[in-house]
C-alpha cells in the first residue's frame, strides 16, 4: 500500500497573514487565495464523486454522512444569530435557517437532502439518525457549531465565507454525477440546483459583512484563520470518507456498511 502517493511536488503557499491591514479589495483577494488552495473541491474523494468513478454504495456513504453537515447547519446559524445584538444583521442571516429548515410552502433543503438519501436507496430514519455516520463527519461538523458558537461575530460570518466557493462545485457535482451514475436523476439533484441560487446571495452578504468590519490586522489576520478553519472541517470529513470507504476501505466500529439500512430507492 502506499502511504503517501503526491501526484505532484509539494508545493503549498503558505497562508496570507498580512502584517499592514490590507485594503477591503486586498482582503478579499487573500480569502479568494485560501479557497483556491484549500477547498474540498480539490479533494481527490471529490474527484472521485463527480467523475462517476465512485460505486453506489461509496456515494451512499458520501449522501448519509454529508446528511450530518447539512442537518447542522439550522444550529450553527442559529448560534450566530443567539450571539448578534445587531437587529439588521439578525434579520438578514434569518432566512439561512429557514432556507435548510423550510418555510410555508417550502420544505427546505433538509428535505432536499434526505430526497436525495431516498433516491439512493437509503433507509429514512437510519440517515435521520446518524447512527450509521463516520466519527471525524461528527467531530468536524460540531466543530463547526462550536467555533461560531465561541468565537468572535466576526469570525462566525467569516467562517461561512467557504459559500463563495460553494456554487462552482454544485454546478460540477450536478453535471458530473447525472452524466455519470444512473442511479443520479434530476429529482436527487434539486438540492444543489436550489443552492446555485442561494449560496451566491449568502457568500456576497458575509463577504461585504467582512470587508466592512476586518479592519485591523488582527481582525483581518483572524477572519483569514476561520475560513481556513472550515475548510479544515471540510476537508477533514472527506479524508474519513476516503479511508472508510475507498482506501484502505476501513469504516468505523458502528459506521455504516453496504447492505446496511437500504430500501426501495424513493
Ligand atoms: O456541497 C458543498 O460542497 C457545500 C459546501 C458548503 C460550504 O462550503 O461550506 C456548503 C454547502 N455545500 C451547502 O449546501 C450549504 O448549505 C452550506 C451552508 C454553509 C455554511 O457554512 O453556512 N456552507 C455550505
Amino acid at each position: 500500500m502506499t502511504f503517501l502517493a503526491l501526484a505532484e511536488p509539494l508545493v503549498f503557499p503558505p497562508l496570507p497573514a498580512p502584517s499592514e491591514p490590507l485594503s477591503p479589495e486586498g482582503l478579499e483577494a487573500a480569502l479568494r487565495e485560501v479557497g483556491a488552495t484549500r477547498y474540498h473541491n480539490l479533494h481527490p474523494f471529490h474527484k472521485l464523486l463527480h467523475s462517476g468513478k465512485l460505486s453506489r454504495d461509496q456515494v451512499r456513504a458520501w449522501a448519509l454522512n454529508r446528511y450530518c453537515y447539512q442537518s447542522a447547519i439550522p444550529r450553527k446559524d442559529a448560534a450566530l444569530m443567539s450571539r448578534c445584538d445587531d437587529r439588521e444583521l439578525r434579520r438578514e442571516w434569518l432566512h439561512r435557517i429557514t432556507d435548510h429548515d423550510g418555510f410555508e410552502g417550502d420544505t427546505g433543503g433538509i428535505e432536499r437532502w434526505l430526497v436525495l438519501t431516498d433516491g439512493l436507496g437509503l433507509d429514512r430514519d437510519y440517515v435521520v439518525s446518524k447512527e450509521g455516520a463516520l466519527p471525524a463527519t461528527k467531530f468536524a461538523v460540531e466543530a463547526y457549531v462550536r467555533f461560531v458558537a465561541d468565537h468572535s461575530l466576526l469570525e462566525a460570518v467569516a467562517s461561512s465565507l467557504t459559500e463563495l466557493f460553494a456554487p462552482g462545485i454544485h454546478a460540477e457535482r450536478i453535471s458530473g454525477m447525472l452524466a455519470n451514475y444512473d442511479f443520479i436523476n434530476e429529482r436527487v439533484v434539486t438540492y444543489f440546483r436550489r443552492r446555485l441560487d442561494q449560496a451566491p446571495k449568502d457568500a456576497d452578504f458575509a463577504l461585504d459583512y467582512v470587508k466592512k468590519n476586518a479592519r485591523t490586522v488582527a481582525e483581518q489576520r483572524a477572519v483569514i484563520r476561520a475560513l481556513t478553519f472550515k475548510t479544515e472541517v471540510l476537508w477533514a470529513q472527506l479524508d474519513a470518507l476516503y479511508f472508510a470507504y475507498v482506501e484502505p476501505g476501513w469504516p468505523a466500529p458502528g459506521a455504516w456498511r453496504p447492505g446496511i439500512a437500504l430500501v426501495e430507492a424513493g
